[in-house]
């Protein structure tokens, strides 16, 4: 049995639609489909998601906004016609909708869940009912009842563990099952979302609890590409990588996967296949376990942006016993979390995602660190771009650091700072965000050129 999750991208009109029917026709062995709300139909367009944030906003500022709900409901109308469907379905969309929307706002997160989630559920619903119009047996199922059980953090969830064993129970149902990505419930029954793209997500825990021998993700590229197709043209396609090299990826910039999504496949040993909606028979990526290192040190270079970095120096910090620590408490105290901490003898650096610090939480972190720790300085600077080069082949390969920095030097592009993962397969530079583009191209001519 397969595990069939498609993303925004190819669910996002009536013909993307059709498309997806005939895959799941094509392989009797997809039982499970897992599906986004529907995405951009090109790049102006915004996704259902995005629109019903909109509208959940409206709701809760003024307790209407009919202009944000049409604009949802005309984005389902506008698939069931080209699929032909009765307008029965759409009625239906709407009075879900409608009921979330008018109903308890009194805590604005988890009404923003509940609406943000409706986006797959009646997507799902929809599906189920086209391939049941097309002669295929399809059910809708709710993430409730298949007991996919979250912990109660809106807009963040993580899957709990005994989840797994009932998604299990789904393997004996008849026909194709349709399941809503990106949430699940708490345990006491309330809706709540993944993060952003979080359906990935769900896949995985789904593929991981009906132990799938596949989860193929299926989007709207022939395959993952060693770079960001947006910034290299037609960068080389990527055929195997290993679920560590994935993950560092993707947490670094590659939108193409979720960050959190590989975890569970991963654990239940489950194959993850990334394909194109477009091109189903091209044989896209596969993550896997292990994989033959011939093509160099480095197989993908990945960029985010909207970094800090906290710079603290103190003449004799690394005798400081606890200094760390209480840097790091002071942050928690204002509920940031950091992704690295690159240190020196009497400096180190916190670098985090900058919309976590706003300028007033800047000036009262800073008034802190120079009080409570003596620091003899304190520097926080904004915009910074993370660069990743990831490869496991790194670990087998002397001089990667240098031949990096030496393309970065030539291109012009100043190194702000540089980590190295402990696990060898990823090195970090953070460069200036305005260096993003030429950084990345720079890296991958030096690896990827011949
Ligand atoms: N390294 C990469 N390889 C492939 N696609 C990438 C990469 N980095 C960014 N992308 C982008 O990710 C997009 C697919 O992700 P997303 O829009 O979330 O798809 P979906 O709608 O299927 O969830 C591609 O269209 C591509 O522009
Ligand atoms: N629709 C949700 C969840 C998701 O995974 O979407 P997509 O598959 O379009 O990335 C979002 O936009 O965040």
């Amino acid at each position: 049995m397969k595990v069939a999750k498609f993303g925004g991208t190819s669910l996002a009109s009536g013909e993307q639609i059709q498309k997806v029917f005939q895959i799941i026709k094509a392989d009797p062995l997809r039982k499970f489909v897992v599906v986004s709300a529907p995405g951009k139909r090109d790049q102006d367009d915004t996704k259902v998601t995005d629109l019903l944030i909109a509208c959940a906003e409206q709701f809760l500022k003024h307790g209407e906004g009919k202009e944000q709900f049409e604009a949802v409901i005309s984005r389902y109308t506008e698939i069931a016609k080209y699929l032909n469907l009765t307008m029965d379905i759409i009625d239906r969309i709407s009075m879900d909708l409608l009921e979330i929307l008018h109903g308890d706002r009194s805590n604005p997160n988890r009404f923003m869940d509940a609406v943000k989630a409706s986006g797959e559920d009646n997507n799902a619903k929809l599906i189920a009912h086209y391939f049941n119009s097309e002669g295929l047996e399809a059910h809708y199922v709710s993430p409730k009842e298949a007991g996919l059980i979250v912990s109660d953090e809106p807009g963040n969830a993580q899957v709990l563990p005994e989840s797994y064993d009932r998604l299990r129970l789904l393997r004996d149902r008849t026909g194709v099952l349709v399941f809503p990505g990106f949430f699940g419930y708490s345990q006491d029954g309330q809706i709540v979302t993944f993060s952003r793209g979080g359906s990935d997500i769900s896949g995985s825990i789904l593929a991981a609890g009906v132990q799938a021998e596949v989860y193929e993700n299926f989007t709207d590229v022939d395959s993952v590409f060693s770079v960001n197709p947006n910034i290299v043209e037609n960068p080389k396609e990527i055929a195997e990588l290993t679920y560590r090299e994935m993950r560092e990826l993707s947490y670094a910039g590659f939108a193409v996967f979720h960050d959190e999504a590989l975890i569970p496949a991963f654990r239940a040993q489950i194959p993850v296949q990334i394909k194109n909606t477009n091109n189903p028979t091209a044989t896209g990526t596969k993550i896997v376990h292990v994989r033959s290192y011939t093509n160099g040190p480095v197989v993908g270079i990945a960029s985010d942006n909207g970094f800090c970095s906290l710079y603290v120096s103190k003449y004799l910090m690394n005798r400081e016993i606890g200094f760390g620590r209480r840097l790091l408490q002071i942050l928690e105290d204002d509920n940031i979390s950091y992704e690295h901490t690159p240190s020196g003898i009497d400096d180190i650096s916190v670098i985090f995602h900058q919309n976590q610090l706003d300028p007033e939480t800047e000036e009262k972190i800073v008034e802190r660190i120079y009080k409570e720790l003596g620091a003899d300085n304190v520097v926080v600077e904004r915009n910074l771009t993370m660069v990743m080069i990831v490869g496991e082949g790194m670990r087998h390969n002397v001089g990667t650091t240098a031949r990096a920095a030496n393309a970065l030097a030539q291109a012009g592009v100043n190194i702000e700072m540089i980590n190295q993962g402990s696990s060898e397969v990823s090195m970090m530079f953070g460069v200036k965000g305005v260096d993003e583009k030429r950084a990345v191209q720079a890296l991958y001519e030096e690896f990827f050129s011949n």
